[in-house]
């Protein structure tokens, strides 16, 4: 079973939101779709959901079409809340609950559980209106995931969230990972991405720029950054052959190279002129594969 998106293409007039995009997402695993404002991720999810068709190519969760109006099977988080002010947690919840055919009884137990894991118990008999921005999200994100579905769409889920909840929902989402739930999420944070999720996509004006997994993404881009700090100066490194970057710091040196052999010369080299007291090397960034693809910075 998996979440197959393939060569999908959507148009608006004569403006491509998103141009020829393909991803496979096998079941269980967490899914990253990155981009500036504008970049294509809502309205990739509105198609996924069914919302909206795609121009071209097709996608499909466990070989069939979504329809999320007519399935339990998904659950999703909109990037527009939309929660009624005037209800209780308790009241929108059985409501929300019902619409996905559940029992009250298995609706409460269900909000308790997660207004426990959220540390707001006492939220349930609370009216919408009364709870800040980013506790609202909260309860949004439980409508989401009241009915244990299969494949879970979170449009933003973390922003408006200040660090602590940021934590507690990435505690949430691996929780349902860990239970065998499809998550795909959408952020224009590269951390949270790099962080959580084995798959990702980065659209950039609809295009996918950089997509696959993760490891794989990072081990193709080939370049390191070793971070040194040595008794003397590093400063010959600016011109050493296959050093593509050199940033001095007060304590050292963080520079780029281009594959694991110039490391090693590196490594030699420094050894052999004096003491070394660090020499770490680090997988690339996204930050840094992405503007390298596109040539400028993210944000
Ligand atoms: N119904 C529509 N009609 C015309 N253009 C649209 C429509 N929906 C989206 N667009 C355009 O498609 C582009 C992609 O929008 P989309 O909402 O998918 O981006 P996004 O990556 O989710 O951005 P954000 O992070 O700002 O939510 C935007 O330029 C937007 O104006």
């Amino acid at each position: 079973m998996s979440l197959n998106i393939d060569h999908v293409t959507k148009q608006f007039g004569q403006y491509k939101a998103v141009n020829d995009l393909s991803i496979q997402v096998p079941k269980g695993e967490m899914f990253g779709m990155l981009g500036a404002n504008g970049a294509g991720k809502t309205t990739t999810f509105r198609m996924m959901l069914g919302l909206l068709d795609p121009s071209e190519g097709s996608i499909t969760w466990d070989q069939q079409k979504i329809d999320y109006s007519r399935t339990g099977l998904i659950g999703y988080l909109p990037e527009e809340r939309g929660l009624y002010p005037k209800l209780t947690v308790k009241e929108q919840l059985v409501y929300l609950g019902k619409l996905k055919g559940m029992k009250k009884p298995d609706i409460l137990r269900e909000a308790e559980k997660w207004l426990d894991l959220f540390k707001v118990p006492e939220y349930l008999n609370k009216k919408i209106e009364e709870l800040s921005k980013g506790n609202q999200q909260k309860i949004q994100f439980i409508a989401a995931v009241l009915h244990n579905p299969e494949l879970l769409i979170l449009d933003e889920p973390f922003s408006g969230l200040d660090p602590l909840n940021v934590d507690l929902l990435k505690q949430a989402v691996h929780q349902l990972k860990d239970e065998g739930t499809t998550i795909v999420f959408s952020s224009h944070r590269m951390e949270h991405v790099e962080e959580l999720c084995e798959y990702l996509c980065i659209l950039h004006k609809g295009s996918p720029v950089v997509h696959g997994r993760l490891k794989e993404i990072k081990q193709a881009y080939g370049k390191k950054n070793i971070v040194i700090r040595a008794d003397y100066s590093l400063d010959f490194l600016r011109s050493f052959s296959g050093v593509t970057k050199f940033d001095q710091h007060s304590s050292g040196a963080r520079i780029q190279v281009d594959g694991l052999e110039t490391a090693k010369q590196i490594f030699k080299e420094i050894s052999e002129k004096g003491f070394v007291e660090r020499f770490e090397l680090e997988e690339p960034s996204l930050h840094d594969i992405f503007v390298e693809k596109v040539g400028t910075s993210y944000e």
